[in-house]
């Protein structure tokens, strides 16, 4: 090893410190997977050095030829994995291999238990890198120097991976990153080039540039002198997508799927396809079974790998999918874009836009093929469900094909799992049924009990219950599904058309009038809090509910956007009262007693409980509930 000019001694960010614990701890049993995520580094390497060296090809300093070479070395027990890719400054060594940029990780890593299975699955949404060498090493050693950089400006890195790393300048000739592995002295397996070569070969065959390795010696004939081994290519090193689909596995997609994303576990669908014509590209698009832990973090990375000609161009290339589909990942290879693509290029490119308008289409071809499959659609539903649910509001072009998509909680499973699509209730509407009913709430719970449902559940209606923070947003871009409109049950007068006969109305219309003065005694009282009142015909069970006024804000949405800090317009509710309830009817016999008022309070306040809103006065409340109470007991 050269002269080491000056070393120094650093900490990791804590988070690394706990991930590398958990990484050692809870990947045990996977430990071969560090060799895949080393060559993945190796080629990535490797693919941003092609794509610099476009613009300035002094940057392969005379080699061009880019490779990945494997060397265990059975003496000193180490093994190395080297590349003549991009390498990297001192300042990318601290940065990559010192800390983790991704926000949102400490809130992450706080959620690991220790449990080694349930870890070994967060994880995979964290995704496996570089530091999966520590599940077999005892101490890593890094030796790097970035293209284009002078030979003195190597970098040397080391760690044990208990907290600190040493960090050094040194004289390295070669440009590119070599990674020592000390090898823990159970991992001595890893040695082994048999063993090296069926890994290579299982995870690492379709990396694009050659994987190199000494072969065996070959025995030497009698009386010469031994032969030397020869390095061997040990990889396919044909990118994947490249290949025709019918000569790929299964395995090997979602090998090269965890290769591409770092995901530690399988892919639940892809969909690889070559379009030539008006579009020339390849893509290759895969949905993940897991989902990252910043799926909601504004700046997580996303988007897909995006090549031109076979050349690597950029990852996480975002305007290719819309952000409602960021949970694909895969690689888009294009000849329709020119070599020296820019992300600001990308931003208002038409071909792009078409591209992106495709790949859209592909990415809800898969999520629709896999509706088929029940088990796994409720896989993809838990995980993505919600983000899919964002896409009416983003693509309204694609908007029928997402609402065909999505899954709801409905009143006739009677459970909270979301499984029911538009189409299942369409089928099973009811006679002169016109409308797809809603509730939304903010628990499910909140959202099955909600006094709105009454008449629902008495007719035999089905009910979509709504409880996820999104639905409201939803709804109001999805307005209607197969040319039915969707109606929130809580919003304005309820009309239930046909569902309700001639006779039904009649005696609604005679009971009106019964509780005229009623009503109009309650709007005095609540005047500050209430709209209007009016008699419901909505209500079995409950006293009374409140009602959205047609063209407002609803609950949910309201305190979501002033949970954001916005400011709205103040608007009141409807109360409705149920003329069939003992306690209303009891009312009207006495419409200005002073008791009435204690108990318009009362069902008022209840009224908002069952909404899912809070009291203003709750004190004020218990003392009329314990008023009540005492009476009733004396
Ligand atoms: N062989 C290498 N040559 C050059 N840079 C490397 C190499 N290995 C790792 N790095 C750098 O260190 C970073 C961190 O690597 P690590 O594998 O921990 O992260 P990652 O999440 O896998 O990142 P990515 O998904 O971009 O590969 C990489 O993004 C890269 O910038």
């Amino acid at each position: 090893m050269a002269e080491m000019a000056h070393t120094e001694k650093r900490e990791f960010q804590t988070e690394v410190k706990q991930l590398l614990h958990l990484m050692v701890h809870s990947l045990y049993s996977n430990k071969e997977i560090f060799l895949r995520e080393l060559i993945s580094n190796a080629s990535d390497a490797a693919d941003k050095l092609s794509f610099l060296a476009l613009q300035d090809n002094d940057l392969f300093e005379g080699d061009g030829e880019l490779r990945i070479w494997i060397e265990p070395d059975h003496e000193a027990g180490t093994l190395t994995i080297r590349d003549n890719g991009i390498g990297m400054s001192r300042d990318d060594v601290v940065a990559n291999l010192g800390t983790i940029a991704r926000s949102g990780t400490a809130e992450f890593l706080k959620q690991l238990s220790g449990d080694q299975k349930k870890d070994s699955r967060l994880i995979g949404q964290f995704g496996v890198g570089f530091y999966s060498a520590f599940i077999v090493a005892n101490r890593v050693e890094v030796f790097t120097r970035k293209a284009g950089a002078a030979a003195s400006e190597g970098v040397y890195w080391a760690s044990e991976g208990d907290g600190e790393f040493e960090l050094g300048t040194l004289e390295l000739p070669q440009r590119g990153t070599r990674i020592v592995l000390h090898l823990r002295d159970d991992e001595k397996e890893f040695l082994d080039s048999w063993r090296l070569k069926s890994l290579v070969r299982k995870y690492s065959d379709h990396v694009a540039i050659p994987v190199m390795m000494l072969g065996e010696p070959a025995p030497a004939e009698e009386g010469e002198e031994p032969k030397q081994p020869e390095l061997e290519q040990i990889n396919a090193a044909t990118a994947l997508w490249t290949r025709s689909k019918s000569d790929i596995s299964d395995e090997e997609y979602q090998d090269f799927y965890k290769h591409l994303s770092h995901d530690f576990s399988d892919a639940l669908s892809w969909s690889h396809n070559r379009v030539e014509g008006k579009l020339d590209y390849t893509s290759l698009l895969y949905l993940p079974s897991k989902a990252p832990f910043d799926l909601y973090q504004r700046e997580a990375p996303r988007g897909l790998k995006l090549y031109v000609q076979r050349v690597f161009i950029m990852d996480d290339a975002e305007q290719f999918l819309p952000l409602y589909l960021r949970f694909m990942k895969g690689v888009i290879d294009t000849n329709d874009l020119s070599l020296n693509v820019s992300r600001e290029i990308l931003q208002n490119d038409r071909t792009v836009a078409s591209l992106k308008a495709a790949l859209t289409k592909r990415s809800l071809g898969i999520l629709e093929k896999l509706s088929a499959d029940e088990e796994k659609y409720a896989v993809f539903w838990k995980e993505f469900g919600a983000v899919l649910k964002e896409g009416p509001a983003e693509d309204f072009a694609n908007r029928e094909a997402v609402a065909k998509l999505l899954r709801f909680a409905t009143t006739h499973t009677g459970d909270e799992a979301q499984t029911v699509s538009l189409a299942d209730y369409v089928a099973r509407m009811k006679e002169g049924q016109t409308a797809i009913y809603y509730v939304v709430a903010d628990s499910h719970r909140n959202a099955a009990g909600s006094p709105h449902l009454e008449v629902f559940r008495k007719k035999g209606i089905e009910v979509l219950l709504l409880s996820d923070r999104i639905d409201e947003w939803l709804m109001s871009h999805l307005s209607e599904f197969d040319g039915k409109p969707l109606q929130d049950v809580a919003r304005g007068a309820l009309d239930l058309g046909e569902l309700e006969d001639e006779a039904e109305k009649k005696a609604h219309e005679e009971t009106d009038k019964q509780y005229t003065a009623l009503t109009e005694e309650i709007a005095k009282i609540l005047a500050a809090d209430v709209e209007s009142v009016r008699t419901s015909h909505r209500l079995t069970d409950s006293p009374a509910c409140l009602v959205v006024a047609e063209h407002d804000i609803g609950a949910q949405m309201r305190r979501i956007l002033e949970a954001a800090g916005q400011e709205l317009p103040a608007s009141k509710p409807i109360l409705e009262i149920n003329p069939e309830h003992p306690l209303v009817q009891r009312m009207n016999e006495a419409p200005t007693d002073a008791r009435t008022r204690d108990l318009v309070m009362v069902i008022y306040e209840q009224a908002r409980l069952a909404g899912g809103d809070s009291l203003q006065d709750a004190a004020a409340y218990v003392q009329r509930i314990n008023k009540l109470l005492l009476e009733l007991s004396a």
